[in-house]
């Protein structure tokens, strides 16, 4: 059996850290799970490594659907997340429960993510819970909101934003999140809010005192071209895709046998 939304929450009553990582595709989903990587997200930031857009705001539900599917052939130990896409589930919570369900019948993910906190996705948790959807909320840097906030900024720097945060995620909590993603937020009121939270926090350039961490798999592998200022490269892929690609060609144009 994989992992379900109560193992995390044991995680972290064991103060055990939560790994989590992005997918876009099956074989590199398969070596993520495979390494054991507890929760993984088909994120709508695919939008920008897989699909090349400049934000996530294009990318459509049925194309989320298509890699999600890929995804799931390749994951069978961590808890699979699927992202609503912008535009797919802010109008109403019956809405976000037909985009909601699609996911869950059509590809197999067993949670959503979505954006925001009060009051409107507080009450669109609490109706997808009750319907027996997992949700996993989002706050701080919330890249749908990028034209709202003016760009990809640090969020909850004064002490009323940071307020807000707190309540927002008490409240997200309380309308049965089973954990929220801290995007770019300081890293005292990240320690702070998972201090207050029974739920697990997860972080994303908000610092170590989150109770797991999640990044954008492109950006830890080294194939993004200019990833965002909190990741720490763990790899240098683009290097060495073109290093084997220059060998590679070396070896064609000179009639080199690449066979044995
Ligand atoms: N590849 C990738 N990785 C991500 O982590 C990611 C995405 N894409 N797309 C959606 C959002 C966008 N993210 C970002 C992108 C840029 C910055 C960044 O450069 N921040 C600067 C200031 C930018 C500004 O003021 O406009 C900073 O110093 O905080 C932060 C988060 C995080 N998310
Ligand atoms: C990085 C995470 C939190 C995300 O929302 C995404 O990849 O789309
Ligand atoms: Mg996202």
């Amino acid at each position: 059996m994989g992992l379900s939304i109560h193992s995390l929450r044991k995680l972290k009553e064991r103060a055990q850290p939560i790994v989590a990582l992005t997918a876009t595709e099956y074989a590199i989903a398969h070596i993520l799970d495979q390494a054991g990587v507890d929760l993984l997200l088909v994120g709508d930031s695919l939008s920008m490594v897989a699909l090349g857009y400049t934000s996530t705001l294009p990318v459509t539900v049925d194309e989320l659907l298509h890699h999600c599917r890929a995804v799931r052939r390749g994951v069978e130990r961590a808890l699979l997340v699927a992202d609503l896409p912008f535009g797919s589930y802010e109008q109403s919570p019956q809405q976000a429960f037909s985009t909601a369900a699609r996911f869950l019948k059509e590809t197999g993910v067993q949670a959503v993510k979505l954006e925001g906190g009060y009051p409107r996705m507080v009450e669109t948790v609490a109706f997808l819970t009750e319907s027996g959807i997992p949700v996993l909320g989002h706050l701080g840097l919330t890249p749908q909101a990028v034209h709202q906030l003016g760009g990809y900024r640090v969020q909850g720097k004064t002490a009323q934003a940071a307020e807000r945060l707190i309540d927002q995620a008490l409240a997200l909590a309380g309308a049965g999140a089973f954990a929220v993603v801290l995007e770019h937020i300081p890293h005292d009121l990240a320690g702070e809010m998972s201090a207050k939270l029974l739920i697990p926090t997860i972080g994303i350039g908000a610092g170590p005192h989150c109770d797991g961490q999640i990044l954008v798999t492109h950006d830890l592998l080294g194939l993004t071209e200019k990833p965002p200022p909190f990741v720490k490269p763990y790899a240098d892929l683009r290097a060495l895709i073109a290093e084997a690609v220059g060998r590679y060609g070396a070896d064609v144009r000179a009639h080199r046998s690449f066979e044995e």
